[in-house]
């Protein structure tokens, strides 16, 4: 089964549009973890353990691993347990790659081969050919980037052109152009409410991947109301900090399972 539809599965089986972020920061962790070598790979098993039941996607961020010694190993060791005892829920890995063709390739196969992920996050930057490496594994989710969570966001893409913002270019090109094979989502972040209903209108029933509720201050109500699909579905609304470091104590694997059910509620409740 291909990326978007199982997503789609997982949604209706889990009755829940939460994606759990996995971005683990050691400075970050229980006291339990300060002497453990394999640190990122253990606290991130254990908060998807408690999580699982009430995901429809996981995002490890590649970042939190890679800057650590040993850290890749420990990411795909993740992915690893994540694919044997989750198998139906779908591991997105957030890398945000975009390169020439022939390096985008071996970012294709990091992503896809070696850490065995589901979808890997892109960069539309570099346009269709740094992107074709990746939309080739049909069975896979390209997931580009289109009008992101930070202040940033408004520098580029939200500059005119031709009549139209950049992002709203992106959604259109993306949505008819790219998706071909019916594997492409969007990055789209939940502090621009009004911009996620634009972007919702071009693409019609594509998958829409949120983050920035939470930490970031991103409003759940207004996500659900501007981003869902008539049918309730369509997003995949993350959260990694206010999950992962829900608590430093010894609940903490407890703590983020409570988060994590409360967020899924909160946005049940709006669907
Ligand atoms: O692609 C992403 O996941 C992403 C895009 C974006 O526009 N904003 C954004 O915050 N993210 C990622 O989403 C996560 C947000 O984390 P929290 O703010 O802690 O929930 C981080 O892993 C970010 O790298």
């Amino acid at each position: 089964m291909g990326f978007i539809d199982k997503l789609r599965a997982r949604w209706q089986q889990a009755d829940s549009l939460l994606c759990v972020g996995l971005d683990p920061d050691p400075a970050k962790f229980p006291d339990r973890f300060v002497d453990d070598d394999d640190a990122l790979f253990n606290f991130c098993r254990d908060i998807s353990d408690a999580t699982a039941e009430y995901a429809c996607a996981f995002k490890p961020q590649i970042a939190y691993f890679a800057a650590h010694n040993g850290g890749e190993a420990q990411l795909q060791r993740l992915i690893a347990h994540l694919n044997a005892e989750y198998p139906d829920i779908p591991v997105i890995l957030d890398a945000k790659r975009g390169d020439i063709g022939s390096t985008a390739q071996q970012y294709a196969c990091e992503a896809f081969e070696r850490f065995g992920a589901d979808a890997v996050t892109l960069n539309p930057y570099m346009g269709r050919d740094s992107a074709d490496p990746f939309l080739q594994y049909n069975d896979r989710g390209c997931i580009f980037l289109c009008h992101t969570s930070n202040p940033g966001a408004r520098d580029f893409q939200e500059l005119d052109v031709g009549g139209e913002p950049l992002y709203l270019r992106i959604a259109r090109t993306i949505a008819r152009d790219w998706n071909t094979d019916g594997n492409c989502a969007l990055v789209v972040g939940a502090t621009y409410p009004q911009e996620l209903r634009a972007i919702r209108a071009v693409v019609g029933d594509m998958p829409l991947l949120i983050p920035g509720v939470g930490a970031q201050g991103g409003d759940v109500q207004a996500v659900v109301e501007n981003g869902a699909t008539a049918d309730g579905t369509g997003l995949m609304i993350n959260a990694s900090r206010g999950i992962l470091y829900a608590s430093r104590d010894a609940d903490y694997a407890e703590a983020a399972a409570r988060a994590a059910r409360t967020l899924r509620d909160t946005i049940n409740r709006w669907r």
